[in-house]
This record gives structure tokens, C-alpha cells and sequence, in this order.
């Protein structure tokens, strides 16, 4: 009998490979990316500037093509799977246009995809709440603080109600206290969520709070050297990175870096 689990992967990559032809030559971001993302993962990917991080968010969102292996999310290519809304996009800044209302940024994409009046309505008010700005929608982005803009743009990235949300280092300019606030914040949202998050870093202490698996990366070509399946409950308060545990997965995730020369961390 098989025993194995039948359920789908939501992003399996297998043997990735992606060469940018640049003007100095051939640079190889990625190669042989092999990884499986589940549904309800919270997977983080860590390791040195130019190690491909970006990279691989990029080829899942379709906004690069891989040069070899294959690429699946929920079971399509990337570009079906972009076409199907299967995911929700958070950049490093916020992004938000100075002109339009926190309400009416978050509104741009479902107006984009035709979403009617009323729905956009509900769905403004809904995230608002979710990444807790109530009461804040009428104000303009310069009106918020960094870290709100930031869960600004969380909710306009999770206005759509995509499965997957994926997030390029999107709290990588916001002080450690705001950072830590925004850490729980988004555990609480992903356990409300159960949204399958793809994670950008540079923080060990970021990478190991927030995930149930690290990829820990190294650069030239971008290589997966560890993947870590964290051993710390679901539940996590902040202290939980005194625990013993969380020590030993941040030391293993620091010794993955050394071995990758991930001296720049
Ligand atoms: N469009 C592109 N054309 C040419 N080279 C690129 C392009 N995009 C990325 N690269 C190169 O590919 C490598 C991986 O870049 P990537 O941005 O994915 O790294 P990263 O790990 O996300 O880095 P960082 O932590 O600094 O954001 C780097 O050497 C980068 O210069």
C-alpha cells in the first residue's frame, strides 16, 4: 500500500536552475534548487546578499523564468498559478502611492481585477482588521508609521485572499521593537490565515521566531545547503527565544551559514 501523502504540494521545485546572461558575462543564481513547500508552511529563506533569495521568490511569482528543472505552484506552472491569483506579493518598502487613501491603495488590485464596488468594500474592511489598521483607511500612507505602512501593504497583498503570501524581506527597514511587533503580528495572522507564506531574510532571530521550515542558502551559484523543520510549537510568544530550542535551530542556522561563507550575513 502507498503510504505516502497524497496531498499536493503547494511549491515544488525540483533541480531549479536559473542563469542571468548579464553584459559581464553569465551569473548563476540559482542551481539545483530542490524544495517542497506544503500548504500552512511558514518557510523562510536565509543566507548572504546575492544568494539567490530574491531570485526564487521572483521564479515562483513569475517574474523570472528558470533556465532548467521545473517549478510547480499548486500543481500549475507559475505563470497559470499568477493567472490564477494564487499568491499575494509583499516587497521590502511598502510601496504605497502617496496620493491614494491606505483604503484606496489596498483597493487598486481588486479594482484592476474587476472586483464590484460593494465586494471591495468588504474585502478593505476585512484585511484592515486582519493586519489590525481599523480606523485607518481614510488616512494617507505619509500619516502612518513605517511599520503601518508595511501592514498596509500586508493587507493589500492579502486582499485578493490568495493561499500563498510570499514576502521579500518586508520588515528588513523597520527597527528591531517595530520588527518584533510586526514578527507576532504575522504568526497571529498566519495561524488565522493558514496561508502558506514564503519568507525573505536576513535575521537568524526573524527566520527562526516566524518559521516551520529555514532554507538556509549560500551564494555563487545559489545553493539550498540546509533545510531546517523547526521543532518550536505553533504558539509562539517572543520569550520563546530564550527556549533552549530556539538557541540550537539558530545555532544550526548560523553553522549553515559559516559553511556557505555567509561571512556577510
Ligand atoms: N535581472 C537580473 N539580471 C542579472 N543578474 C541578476 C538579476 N537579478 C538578480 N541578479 C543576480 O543574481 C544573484 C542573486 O540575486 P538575488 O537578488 O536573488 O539575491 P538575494 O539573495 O535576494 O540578495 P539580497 O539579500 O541582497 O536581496 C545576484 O548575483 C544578483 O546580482
Amino acid at each position: 500500500m502507498n503510504t505516502e501523502s497524497t496531498t499536493q504540494p503547494v511549491i515544488e521545485a525540483r533541480q531549479l536552475d536559473l542563469t542571468f546572461q548579464t553584459n559581464d558575462g553569465p551569473v548563476h543564481a540559482l542551481k539545483d534548487v530542490d524544495l517542497t513547500i506544503d500548504k500552512g508552511d511558514f518557510v523562510s529563506f536565509i543566507g548572504p546578499s546575492g544568494c539567490g533569495k530574491t531570485t526564487f521568490l521572483r521564479c515562483i511569482a513569475a517574474l523570472e523564468t528558470p533556465t532548467g528543472g521545473t517549478l510547480t505552484v499548486n500543481g500549475m506552472t507559475p505563470d497559470e498559478a499568477r493567472r490564477n491569483r494564487a499568491y499575494g506579493y509583499v516587497f521590502q518598502a511598502a510601496g504605497l502611492y502617496p496620493w491614494r487613501t491606505i483604503s484606496k491603495n489596498i483597493k487598486l488590485p481588486l479594482e484592476i481585477m474587476g472586483f464590484s464596488a460593494a465586494e471591495q468594500q468588504e474585502r478593505v474592511k476585512n484585511v484592515l482588521e486582519l493586519v489590525d489598521l481599523e480606523g485607518f483607511g481614510e488616512k494617507f500612507p505619509w500619516q502612518l508609521s513605517g511599520g503601518m505602512q508595511q501592514r498596509a501593504s500586508i493587507a493589500r497583498a492579502l486582499a485578493f485572499d490568495a493561499d500563498i503570501l510570499l514576502m521579500d524581506e518586508p520588515f528588513g527597514a523597520l527597527d528591531e521593537i517595530v520588527r518584533d511587533h510586526l514578527n507576532e503580528q504575522l504568526l497571529a495572522l498566519w495561524a488565522r490565515t493558514e496561508k502558506t507564506i514564503g519568507f525573505v531574510t536576513h535575521s537568524i532571530p526573524e527566520a527562526v521566531y516566524l518559521s516551520t521550515k529555514i532554507v538556509v542558502m549560500s551564494p555563487r551559484p545559489g545553493r539550498i545547503t540546509d533545510v531546517i523543520d523547526s521543532p518550536l510549537p505553533k504558539e509562539r510568544p517572543l520569550d520563546i527565544r530564550d527556549s533552549p530550542e530556539f538557541i540550537e535551530v539558530a545555532h544550526r542556522v548560523r553553522e549553515g551559514l559559516r559553511a556557505g561563507h555567509g561571512d556577510d550575513v
